[in-house]
């Protein structure tokens, strides 16, 4: 799987948010795209997802043929904050609904899903009664566990404790490999596994 942009920039009204971007994004690599707050992570992010257009330049998605943009959803998992859960399902029900769309991992079901959470206590809550944890954990799981050849995670860890960032970080090292990994941070200790950095800031 490879993204390419040749020359890519995104713009909202008069306003610059990235431009003349050309590079490649393969699979087997990680993937950090870094910025402070407000410099454009998730606008680049919402680019490669095909969810926003380049407003110049070009994006192409290829696996042996290429890939149009319509379809690229079918490709991808994607954990961001501004993705939400259903709130009136309960954790069984989520998992459920959402590998309903797509195929779990290799190895994965709904039940070791479960287990890898570490909340079997919690299958049958609702999420509303999830804490901002257990929530972020859940987005997480639902994507690093979902047969895609293509991984987003946007802000993987806010609202993780230090048992979650490490629990963060072998769900990486289980699920990250031979897929191609994107993650906006601008947090040390979400992206120092990528082999990959892409500042923002270079592209103003
Ligand atoms: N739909 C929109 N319309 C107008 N401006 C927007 C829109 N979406 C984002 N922006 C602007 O684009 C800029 C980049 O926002 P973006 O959310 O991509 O930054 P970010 O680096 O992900 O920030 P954070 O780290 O705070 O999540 C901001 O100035 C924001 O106000």
């Amino acid at each position: 799987m490879k993204i390419s942009l040749n020359n890519v920039g995104r713009r909202f009204n008069k306003e610059w948010i990235f431009r003349n971007l050309s590079t490649e994004f393969s699979t087997g690599n990680s993937y950090a795209i870094l910025g402070p707050n407000g410099s454009g992570k998730s606008t680049l992010l919402s680019v490669l997802t095909g969810s926003l257009s380049p407003s110049e330049g070009e994006i192409s998605f290829t696996q042996n043929t290429e890939i149009p943009v319509d379809n690229i959803y079918r490709y991808i998992s994607l954990a961001a904050p501004y993705l939400e859960l259903v709130e009136t399902f309960s954790l069984k029900e989520i998992i459920n609904f959402h590998f309903k769309f797509k195929n779990f991992a290799p190895g994965v079901d709904a039940k070791n899903l479960i287990s890898i959470l570490g909340l079997e206590k919690a299958a049958n809550k609702e999420i509303k009664y999830f804490s901002s944890g257990m929530k972020q954990r859940t987005k997480l799981a639902l994507a690093c566990c979902t047969d895609t050849p293509i991984l987003f995670l946007d802000e993987p860890t806010s609202n993780l404790d230090v048992q979650g960032m490490n629990w963060y970080r072998e769900l990486i090292e289980n699920f990250g490999k031979d897929r191609l990994t994107i993650i906006g941070s601008n947090q040390i200790q979400e992206y120092e596994f990528c082999n990959h950095q892409i500042q923002i800031a270079d592209y103003k």
